[in-house]
């Protein structure tokens, strides 16, 4: 059977083509693409990201076996508010334009780049909308089967690899077994650091590298270590993962909606079972717009600000948007309107 144009099947070809465009843009509307696509958001941009890297060529994968993979990969995202395959497409596209800034041009290799572009696409597969805490309290199989430690980022690659054993969907078939040793190793590094409670340490490993910061005559962050660039491509898909505050404001907000949606829907099974409810999941006491501005000063922004900082200039912008999306939420805080009975 051909494949599609865009790889995947929809009435809006047009459309979509037009909006994929934007591919290489910081805030694009990824639900827009979820509509266009079929509902196939993961497929069409990481589709769109490989044939824009022309990592199909350098890497001899087959158009079908890629579209096996991402359209496998993206029936294995569950369908939770957010972890779900439009999170997965957003997180892979926000890497993706990450990658491109110029204090990094030329800094990593393709298979470092296909790497890092996998493991956005996978870095939640089969999330089941609850936190790590949560399957670790019910002693889930999960936490179980991973001994409590970063058990859901665990299942998330192990699911990945898994359905890379079907030959019809291994898109890696033709990389060297050194190539993919390394791009495995690579890709376990970088989705174990998605793990939140990983944060503060990657934080202040960042903020030493800015410390030390060593760049060539334009302005080009020389990596020497293994360690020096995996450590980039960890705070990368970590801030890829924490950038929907960095957002246009409408798109922000939907994310949000979703969020909050998925920590009340796990504050509601641990009403049932009996358990404490965890912060912010109780959808009785309602303090969004609160938890935002905190999410934001104290987890977001020093992430973003420190990430800046590695790349002045190329990350001002979104610094910028990340304040005055701060600033709107601070705004609401006090305001009457956001206050009931006022
Ligand atoms: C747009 O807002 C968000 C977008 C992504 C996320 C991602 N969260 O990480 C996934 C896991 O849940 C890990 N933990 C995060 C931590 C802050 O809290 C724990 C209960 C779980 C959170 C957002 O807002 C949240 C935090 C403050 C208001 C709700
Ligand atoms: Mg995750
Ligand atoms: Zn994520």
């Amino acid at each position: 059977t051909p494949i599609p144009e865009l790889g995947v099947d929809t009435p809006h070809t047009e459309e979509l083509r037009s909006l994929l465009e934007r591919v290489n843009d910081w805030g694009l509307d990824t639900f827009r693409i979820e509509d266009l696509s079929g509902q196939r958001p993961l497929t069409a941009i990481t589709y769109k990201i490989f044939q824009e890297r022309q990592l199909l060529n350098t890497y001899a994968i087959e158009p079908h076996t890629l579209i096996s993979y991402l359209l496998t990969l993206e029936d294995h995202y569950q369908q939770v508010p957010y972890h779900n395959k439009a999170h997965g497409a957003d997180v892979c596209q926000s890497m993706h334009v990450l990658l491109n800034a110029s204090a990094l041009d030329g800094v990593f290799t393709e298979l470092e780049v296909m790497s890092a572009i996998f493991a956005s696409a996978v870095h939640d597969v089969d999330h089941p909308g609850v936190t790590n805490q949560f399957l670790i309290n019910t002693k889930s199989d999960l936490a179980i089967m991973y001994n409590d430690e970063s058990v859901l980022e665990n299942h998330h690659l192990a699911v990945a690899f898994k359905l890379l054993q079907a030959n019809e969907r291994n898109i890696f078939a033709h990389l060297t077994a050194k190539q993919i040793k390394t791009l495995r190793k690579m890709v376990i590094d970088m989705v174990l650091a998605t793990d939140m409670s990983k944060h503060m340490q990657l934080l202040a490993d960042l903020k030493t590298m800015v410390e030390s910061k060593k760049v060539t005559g334009n302005n080009i962050i020389m990596l020497e270590s293994y360690d020096d660039r995996i450590q980039v491509l960890q705070n990368m898909i970590h801030c890829a993962d924490l950038s929907n505050p960095t957002k246009p404001l409408d798109i922000y907000i939907k994310w949000t909606d979703r969020i909050m949606e998925e920590f009340w829907r796990q504050g509601d099974k641990e009403r049932d079972l009996g358990l404490e409810v965890s912060p912010m999941c109780d959808r009785r006491v309602a303090s969004v717009e609160k938890h935002q501005v905190g999410f934001i000063e104290f987890i977001v922004h020093p992430l973003w600000e420190t990430w800046a900082d590695l790349v002045y200039p190329d990350a001002s912008a979104i610094l910028e948007t990340l304040e005055q999306n701060r600033d709107w939420y601070q705004a609401r805080l006090s305001s009457p309107s956001s206050t009931p009975g006022t």
